[in-house]
């Protein structure tokens, strides 16, 4: 990416806002993808991707001619796009919706979730305006001043290391990584660690768990690429030390994204989540919902959607697929009972370790580590009933990647006829490919409901009701 300083600057109007977290203006009949601005501006910009055979180009604003009602200052002067490109310079990634009201923020994120079902899902619009018209909803109107403000919601925060071995985070679509002094979106729990303080040399990635009911937080360390082991090992020992003097010392550990490998250094490896009724383990960089709030959130929407329809009796035989440490697994259990079942599947063994350890207690639950698509695709006994046919579930809930199901994992489990599947997001875009899947297999959207999960960013968290469409017209 090119600095905004050495790029051309033009002056345009916005149009809509769409998925991935810009808004699209025209010039001379070429399509730019702008950031940091908001449908119906005037701005200047500066081109950051303007190849003269390219498609189309990128830009950040740098300056608002004409702006829009719902512009705000930026609360995080470091991703600030106005504030840097006076500089002639990049502004951090991480809150490039941070200069719009909140308000606003929902109001663009109901437009992205709109137009891709509509136009990737398939969803007629009249269709949409019954099953969304409350369109993208906020979880943290209850909280203190702080978090209405969208700020504190963050319980897991990955950060880079300057060359010079200060914190920091990248610019967008950047290798650059810029100096950062606070981290508003995360939990006071990670301010209060002071990481910026701190000489990161010999380390290339930081990532820290602060579980959201206050116990112990995580500090994962990865040391650069190409260090001695005896460097690395320094580094990670230097850090620990300083970590250890602070009031409430965190666990750390040393850490290799590579294979989410492991070295406690002091501490321990894992923290501790906690949900109404459960308790979670969850080690290393294992997959934990970021917003404080959403566990709760997502639990409440999915199971409330399968509890509604009365697709999980007592008794019931359900699956929770792309299980991570068994959020959903855990109130599936209680609510088919112990005559029912679950099966629990999870791709990454640690994630799946904990999903063990988490259930143990619920012999109604089978944990299976392994890829959905081929544990789906298998004559496993996962996917066999006991008199040999493929097995069939009465609910599932489907929580993917941010890639989704796709196209095989779709069509794998409609082959299990269930009756409904709950559909846990984070892709608008991935999320409306999978309907028009389902879609394609004679299935329909019962019930959408989205979640503003990532103040400040522009993603958004969406959980549906899919059931067979002979269903909804029965
Ligand atoms: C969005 S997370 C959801 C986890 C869990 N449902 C939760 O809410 O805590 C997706 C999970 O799918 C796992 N995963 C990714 N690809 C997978 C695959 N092909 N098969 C099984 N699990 C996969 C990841 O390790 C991650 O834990």
């Amino acid at each position: 990416m090119s600095e905004p300083t050495s790029t051309p600057r033009l002056t345009v109007t916005v149009g809509p806002v769409a998925h991935g977290g810009h808004c699209v203006a025209r010039h001379d009949g070429r399509v730019i993808f702008v950031r940091h601005a908001i449908p119906g501006e005037t701005v200047e910009i500066a081109l950051t991707e303007h190849d003269a055979d390219a498609k189309f180009w990128r830009a950040d604003v740098t300056r608002v001619v004409e702006g829009s009602p719902d512009r705000v200052s930026h609360f995080w002067p470091e991703a600030d796009a106005l504030r840097a490109g006076a500089r002639g310079a990049s502004p951090i990634g991480g809150a490039e919706f941070g200069h719009i009201s909140r308000p606003g923020q929902l109001k663009l994120k109901t437009d992205v979730v709109r137009e891709q079902l509509e136009r990737l899902g398939g969803v007629p619009t009249e269709r949409l305006n019954e099953l969304f018209a409350a369109g993208v909803e906020d979880v943290d109107s209850s909280g203190t001043q702080a978090q209405q403000a969208g700020l504190g919601w963050r319980t897991r925060v990955g950060f880079a290391v300057t060359p010079s071995g200060k914190l920091g985070m990248h610019a967008h679509r950047s290798h650059t990584v810029l100096p950062i002094s606070e981290m508003p979106l995360a939990l006071p729990a990670v301010d209060e660690l002071r990481l910026w303080e701190l000489d990161f040399t010999g380390i290339d990635r930081v990532e820290v768990a602060a579980p959201a009911n206050g116990s112990g937080v995580l500090v994962l360390l990865a040391p650069a690429h190409g260090l001695s082991e005896k460097a690395a090992g320094h580094a990670v020992n230097r850090i620990a030390r300083a970590l250890a003097a602070l009031e409430t010392p965190p666990s750390v550990a040393r850490w290799n994204p590579e294979n989410s490998a492991i070295e406690v250094v002091s501490g321990r490896g894992w923290v501790k989540e906690t949900t109404a009724d459960h308790e979670f383990r969850v080690t290393g960089d294992g997959f934990w919902q970021i917003h404080r709030n959403a566990p709760k959130v997502l639990t409440d929407a999915a199971l409330g959607f399968l509890l509604e329809g009365g697709y999980l009796n007592d008794g019931a035989d359900v699956a929770d697929l792309y299980a991570g440490a068994g959020l959903f697994t855990a109130p599936l259990a209680d609510a088919v009972g112990s005559d029912g079942s679950v099966l629990s599947v999870e791709g990454s063994p640690g994630t799946s370790r904990d999903a063990r350890k988490n259930l143990h207690a619920s012999e109604q639950v089978e944990i299976l580590q392994g890829r959905v698509e081929k544990i789906l695709g298998t004559q496993s006994r996962a996917s066999q009933s006991a008199a040999g046919q493929r097995r069939r579930f009465d609910a599932v809930v489907l929580d993917p990647p941010r890639a989704g199901a796709g196209k095989v994992v779709v069509r794998a489990l409609v082959a299990t006829q269930p009756q409904a599947i709950a559909y846990v997001s984070c892709d608008p875009a991935a999320f409306a490919r999978d309907v028009k899947y389902f879609a394609n297999a004679g299935w329909r959207l019962a019930k959408v409901r989205a979640f503003d999960l990532y103040p400040h960013t522009h993603h958004v968290e969406t959980v549906a009701l899919l059931v067979p469409a002979a269903a909804i017209a029965s």
